[in-house]
């Protein structure tokens, strides 16, 4: 029987307000699986490039990082989120470890192709790259990795790749290790039929009932990409996935996804 491993992601909402980070945070010390965090941090990213005179510019979920993004959005993801929330995990006793796609060569990724559109610095993740001895003898020492949303070519290269994404990578490449459970957290509880009642939120779904609600219009946004990275990691072998509000993980309130 493969130990149980839980990869929770948290997004920029959450980091954005310090009481719920540290609620969450908090709520995460209380599990005694072997865990692993990722953080987003997109809102406060596009709140510091505005505060520096830089229009922050989205396209299809993804952002467009030019030089000058990229050293802002290094220093706020790798450095001050990264670093503020390892320190919160250490207040509540996980021995946390804060790592980019860099450090220990954990996740190389590729500059995304200019083809309609120029991304710039933004990474593509290469799926055999994941360096998944490193985080297993990290584990097995008792640590708990916390990747921010900062890759590497293998070249020098920094790239800003999705928090989403690397989530998803991560769970994937060490299904094969553990029994991955795969959380993406935020800041409703769960997929919601009505996103406007914060009641409806939807047990289970499956791949059909996603491609209805999606073409329904229910189902929008910034959860679209975030649930084709849900299915595709569980179409992939891990183990669960699981959309909840990041204040309420040890609850029962929350979105499961099934495989058919
Ligand atoms: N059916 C839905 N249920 C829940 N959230 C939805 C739904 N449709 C759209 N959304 C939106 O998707 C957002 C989550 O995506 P995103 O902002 O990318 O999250 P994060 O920054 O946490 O990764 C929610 O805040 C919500 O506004
Ligand atoms: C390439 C790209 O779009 N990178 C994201 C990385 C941060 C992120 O994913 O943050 P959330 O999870 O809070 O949205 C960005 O810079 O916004």
């Amino acid at each position: 029987m493969q130990e149980v491993l839980k990869i929770f992601k948290i997004g920029g909402g959450i980091i954005d307000d310090a009481a719920q980070l540290q609620q969450f945070l908090r709520e995460l010390a209380k599990l005694d699986n072997k865990i692993m965090l990722v953080h987003g941090g997109g809102k406060g990213a596009s709140q510091m490039l505005q505060d520096l005179g830089i229009e922050p510019r989205m396209v299809q979920g993804r952002r467009i990082t030019d030089a000058a993004t990229l050293d802002i959005v290094t220093m706020f993801y790798a450095g001050k989120t990264n670093k503020q929330v390892v320190a919160g995990l250490q207040q509540y006793g996980v021995n946390a470890l804060g790592l980019s796609g860099a450090d220990g060569n954990g996740i190389r990724a590729s500059k995304r192709p200019v083809k309609e559109i120029d991304y710039g610095f933004v990474g593509d993740i290469d799926e055999q790259s994941v360096n998944t001895e490193l985080l297993q003898r990290l584990l097995t020492a008792g640590l708990t990795p916390v990747f921010c949303a900062i890759t590497h070519d293998g070249n020098g290269q920094l790239l800003n790749t999705n928090a989403d994404t690397i989530a998803s990578s991560l769970a994937r490449a060490l299904s094969p290790f553990y029994q991955v459970e795969l959380h993406f957290c935020f800041e409703k509880d769960g997929v919601l039929a009505d996103v406007a009642d914060e009641a409806s939120v939807i047990p289970q779904i499956t791949p059909g009932q996603y491609q209805e609600l999606k073409a329904s219009g229910a189902i929008a946004a910034g959860m679209v990409p975030k649930l084709d990275n849900a299915f595709a990691a569980l179409e992939a072998g891990v183990e669960r996935v699981v959309i909840e509000n990041a204040l309420k993980i040890n609850q029962p309130v929350k979105t499961i996804l099934c495989r058919s």
